[in-house]
């Protein structure tokens, strides 16, 4: 495995909006957004302000390859460059970074519709902001949503988007959190990259749906927590009967054990989960399969990652 910097993991609270009410109107969209980013810093009584706020997958926009070009917003994020959020074209980078900076948060912003001023591709993008609202690290959705379940579900974003072409984490004086957005999480590879990297927290704005979220979304995540022995999140939008995308909901956290130890509902909620190491070592210690791992046999899947 490359030789990374031993990132610091200490406790920490993560909170997931599970946001309702997107519609077609975008200012509408990153107003309830901002709203909600807000209300999930603020004194909950029941809980501490969180240290990391997460939204979910497509929150300025309607979910649907037809949208994408049309909400999309040129980003000119470029990794390891400084980037000037006054200059941003983006008005949602803009809002998220506002945000991030007066509620003095982390914030996964989800993720947006991208057009690269350079090469005019569309990209779905999360974005992500340290307290100060600067924009540290972006993921373009790596594993396009491409299905056809006949009678049920056919999806595909290829027919708009362009997939990324990186693996993605940022470090906070927290953790090291690890990037992917909804399907990706069905490739066990980007998660155990992104562990291997010394990551120990995986987010995933995701969005799944009536056919396959019942069968595979606490699946998927209990399943990468597991593999990996790492916690697992995914923040879906709120389930709404009369948008053209019918989200599953249930925005969750998983621990290292593969325990639920946050789960929403179906409407619009934020849900808290604070994350201890402790749970992370006791995994690790008592099956230690992190230490088990026969990269004589097979490769390290992280070399050269
Ligand atoms: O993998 C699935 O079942 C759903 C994926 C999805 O909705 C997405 O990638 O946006």
């Amino acid at each position: 495995m490359m030789a990374l910097r031993q990132a610091v993991f200490r406790p920490f609270t993560l909170a997931f909006i599970q946001l309702g009410q997107i519609g077609a109107n975008k200012a509408d969209n990153l107003k309830h957004a901002r709203e909600m980013i807000f209300k999930a810093t603020s004194a909950q009584g029941h809980h501490k302000k969180p240290d990391i706020v997460v939204l979910p997958e497509c929150f300025n926009s309607p979910y649907g390859h037809v949208h994408f070009p049309v909400y999309a917003e040129d980003i000119g994020f470029t990794s390891g460059k400084p980037y000037d959020i006054a200059s941003s074209a983006s008005e949602s980078v803009k809002m998220l970074s506002d945000a991030a900076k007066e509620t003095s948060t982390w914030l996964i912003g989800g993720s947006i519709p991208e057009r690269d001023g350079r090469d005019g591709k569309v990209y779905n993008t999360c974005t992500v902001y340290n307290p100060k609202g600067e924009l540290v690290v972006t993921h373009r959705k790596v594993h396009l949503f491409d299905i056809d379940i006949p009678g049920k579900i056919t999806f595909k974003e290829s027919e708009t988007l362009t997939g990324g072409t990186t693996t993605n984490y940022f470090d906070t004086e927290f953790a090291r959190i690890g990037l992917g957005i909804c399907y990706d999480i069905r490739f066990p590879e980007l998660a155990m990259i992104s562990a291997r990297q010394g990551c120990h927290v995986l987010v995933y704005p995701g969005a799944f749906n009536l056919t396959t979220g019942p069968l595979h979304w606490e699946m998927l995540q209990r399943g990468r927590a597991v593999d990996n022995q790492v916690f697992v999140g995914m923040c879906s939008p709120a389930r709404d009967m009369s948008a053209g995308y019918h989200a599953w909901g249930h925005s969750m956290v998983v621990d290292p054990m593969g325990k639920v130890i946050a789960e929403a509902g179906e409407g619009e909620d934020v849900i808290y989960a604070d994350l201890d190491p402790q749970a992370m070592q006791d995994a690790r210690d008592g099956i230690p399969v992190t230490k088990q791992r026969r990269f004589d046999v097979y490769r390290d899947i992280a070399e050269g990652a």
